[in-house]
């Protein structure tokens, strides 16, 4: 309920914004936790994730981030999104850990819809998405990125990639597995899911989880001009294209959303589970030293 309050007074409060500053031919609308930029007769909007310190997705993070998605969709001059993130060195360190640790049954549930909700606006989204992936990329990070259009991920061994759910004792769900069974092949992501591997920048483009690399200053200049390149294509076969390739998987999750939601609720609330995700945030902590 609180939520679907704060969501009206965002959408209003983003909407007065972009109003005001529409004036210098460039609008920006910005929530908290999502910066969004419209560069005029282009069409493309900038979509900034900006949730320091690692850009996870929290409840509120999302709730942003969606409706920042759904203004742009309602935004007839709007047709291509680059995705990328404000905080440095990280993309997005995915879904948020603390939302799913310590929680109630029912706090679980109101998460996962929302997770869901922004998977299948992303997913199925009729605008081109393009992802200037400027960091750090694990789990709920990567799947951001595998919802775009296309990848372009900055060079630096230091950033890694990847559905690592395994790794903190988490399993990745079928419409995740779905995605990157899709995009990587079956086999790289059987063996990627079951590892939980974060790639490398030179890996994760070998494997083909990302398109394209570039060195770190050119990362947003490639994604515009990727995105020259796919605005050049007639949004009706472009569009039409997109859905015939990926209705099923959305639809897959569509059919069967409330059993996804108790899914996942009755397994992240099991002891075990809990047990394993305060293993790993002990172990994020421990790292500081
Ligand atoms: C049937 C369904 C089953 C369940 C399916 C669930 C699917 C789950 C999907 C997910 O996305 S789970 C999240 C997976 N994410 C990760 O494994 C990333 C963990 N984080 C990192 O590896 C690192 O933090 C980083 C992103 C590489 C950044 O490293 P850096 O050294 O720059 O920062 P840190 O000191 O590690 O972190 C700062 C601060 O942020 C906290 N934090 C990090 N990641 C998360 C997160 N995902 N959620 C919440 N909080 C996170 C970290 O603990 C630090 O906190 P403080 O110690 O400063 O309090």
């Amino acid at each position: 309920m609180a939520l679907a309050a704060a969501r009206r007074l965002l959408l209003h409060a983003g909407s007065r914004l972009g109003r005001r500053e529409a004036v210098d031919g460039a609008r920006r609308f910005a929530n908290k936790r999502v910066l969004v930029e419209t560069e005029g007769p282009a069409g493309v909007a900038v979509m900034k994730l900006r949730n320091p310190p690692v850009n996870s997705l929290s409840l509120e993070c999302l709730t942003e981030f969606t409706i920042s998605l759904e203004k742009l969709e309602n935004d007839k001059s709007i047709r291509g999104v680059i995705l990328t993130s404000e905080c440095p060195g990280i993309f997005s360190a995915g879904l948020d850990l603390l939302e799913m640790y310590g929680r109630n049954p029912a706090h679980y549930a109101e998460y996962w819809k929302n997770v869901q909700e922004l998977w299948l606006r992303l997913y199925t989204s009729n605008m081109i998405l393009v992802s200037a992936i400027n960091g750090a990329s694990p789990a709920g990070g990567c799947l951001l990125a595998l919802c775009c259009d296309y990848r372009v991920m900055a060079d630096n061994p230091k950033y890694t990639i990847g559905l690592n759910e395994s790794l903190l004792g988490i399993v990745a769900p079928f419409w995740f597995k779905d995605m990157y069974v899709n995009t990587i092949g079956h086999r790289e992501a059987e063996r990627a899911l079951q590892l939980g591997t974060l790639f490398p920048p030179a890996e994760a483009l070998k494997v083909g989880v990302v398109d394209e690399l570039v060195p770190e200053d050119k990362v947003h200049s490639k994604a515009r001009s990727v995105m020259a390149k796919w605005l050049a294509i007639p949004d009706h076969s472009r569009q039409l294209t997109k859905n015939m390739m990926r209705k099923a998987t959305a639809d897959n999750l569509i059919k069967q959303r409330e059993a996804d939601i108790q899914n996942f609720t009755s397994f992240i609330s099991k002891d075990s589970i809990q047990k394993s995700l305060h293993m790993y945030l002990e172990k994020l902590k421990q790292k500081k030293g």
